[in-house]
């Protein structure tokens, strides 16, 4: 079941505010997701992710499937049961993750021929497959397998017409996802998958033929795989918005602070990135007023958390109040750049604690914002503050 409910649309931009009622609870959008790829979003426990405000996470159907595989998965009840996590979850097809196996593929109508990579055994994955596969893992929201159109291949841009191969393929996996789907009866909400690669026209033919099949809820695809940003940008200002306004809107793996405003003010709804997690595991920290490299020496004597407005837990603490408040219950950049130093594991815990409440606390700002009216002024004052260097 998928209930969106369009609460607010910003007289500014594309941008708008809703609430997405699934399975497992409520989610107000625009949302970013946190990705939980092996049944666990690295470092970070379940109370943390929802101390943190997290609404809903990610799961990946491809790596469960290879482990613990599906007997396990069945055992529990799905993916909610085995992570206990009782918020909504969203899987990907599987589809993205096979694509990434390169040479150990081998692609054709019928579906993916590929070897595990953790066993070798020979495998396969169709719509179908990914349909059963997601419906044992029950997830609120379910990914069509589509094939995700490379952006380059050996060096050489896709051309136009490989884009259309891959993306009237995605196409006709959308139908049979859809037919699988419902075949099985599943009571979650499935997604179709935007492709078209950079070509504007292919986008909307892609666009055009998943509307009228009519799913809950659209996801834009083929992007952040490795094109030029401006790219990317011109994508997510060209597509998301022409998808149906009374149905959700997720585009893929994307990406940076100001690529989610923006891509808010183009009229996504969610989004997905491992930057937050990945990045904080690598000391790349997001702040207020910039991006904080953790590693730099000018960190090693500093008693400053490393957001001095941040009221997550490695920069307030206990209590909870930011270092502008007065609180001075956080951690140190001068301890986060010792713990880092040294290797130990509650470095990257605190710091993925932060990166994702970064996220999660920019998101609660824009929804504030578009509830108040002020979504324009918001984004200026965010570009001066991120501007402002940390
Ligand atoms: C949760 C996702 C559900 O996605 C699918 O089942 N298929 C799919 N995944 C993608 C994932 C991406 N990550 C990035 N950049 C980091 N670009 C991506 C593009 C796709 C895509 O075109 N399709
Ligand atoms: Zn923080």
């Amino acid at each position: 079941m998928l209930q969106f409910d369009l609460l607010k649309t910003d007289p500014t931009s594309h941008a708008r505010r809703g609430t997405l009622t699934l399975n497992h609870g409520k989610v107000q959008t625009p949302i970013f997701m946190p990705v939980g790829t092996y049944g666990t979003v690295k470092g970070v426990m379940p109370r943390s992710l929802e101390e943190m405000g997290a609404q809903i996470i990610l799961g990946n159907t491809f790596h469960l499937w290879m482990r613990p595989g599906l007997d396990i998965m069945k055992s529990f009840g799905g993916l909610h049961g085995f992570e206990k996590w009782d918020k909504p979850i969203l899987t990907d097809s599987g589809g993205f993750q096979v694509w990434s196996l390169g040479a150990m593929r081998k692609i054709t109508e019928e579906g993916v021929h590929f070897q595990s990579p953790v066993n070798g055994d020979k495998l396969f994955m169709s719509p179908e497959v990914s349909m059963q596969i997601q419906t044992i893992l029950n997830s609120d929201i379910v990914m069509q397998l589509d094939e995700c159109t490379p952006y380059e291949t050996n060096g050489k841009k896709t051309t136009e017409a490989e884009a259309r191969k891959s993306m009237e393929m995605s196409r006709r996996w959308a139908k049979r996802s859809k037919d699988e789907f419902e075949r099985l009866e599943n009571p979650n909400a499935l997604f179709g998958i935007v492709q078209g690669g950079m070509f504007t026209n292919l986008r909307e033919e892609s666009l055009q033929a998943l509307v009228e099949m009519d799913f809950p809820g659209y996801a834009v695809g083929g992007v952040s795989v490795g094109e030029p940003k401006d790219e990317m940008l011109e994508i997510m200002a060209h597509t998301p918005h022409l998808l149906p306004a009374n149905k959700p809107r997720y585009l893929m793996g994307v990406g940076t602070p100001e690529d989610l405003v923006q891509g808010v003010a183009d009229g996504v709804d969610m989004f997905d990135c491992v930057m937050p997690t990945r990045n904080a595991r690598n000391g790349t920290i997001f702040t207020r007023y910039g991006d904080l490299k953790l590693r730099n020496a000018r960190h090693k004597t500093d008693h400053q958390p490393i957001d001095t407005t941040c009221t997550c837990h490695a920069c307030a603490g206990k209590s909870g109040v930011s270092w502008d408040n007065g609180g001075r219950d956080g951690f140190s950049r001068a301890y986060l750049h010792h713990l880092d130093r040294c290797g130990e594991m509650l470095g990257p815990m605190l710091t993925t604690i932060h990166n994702l409440h970064y996220y999660l606390n920019l998101m609660q700002e824009v929804r504030d914002a578009l509830d108040a009216g002020t979504f324009d002024q918001f984004r200026a004052q965010f570009k001066a503050d991120r501007a402002r260097g940390v």
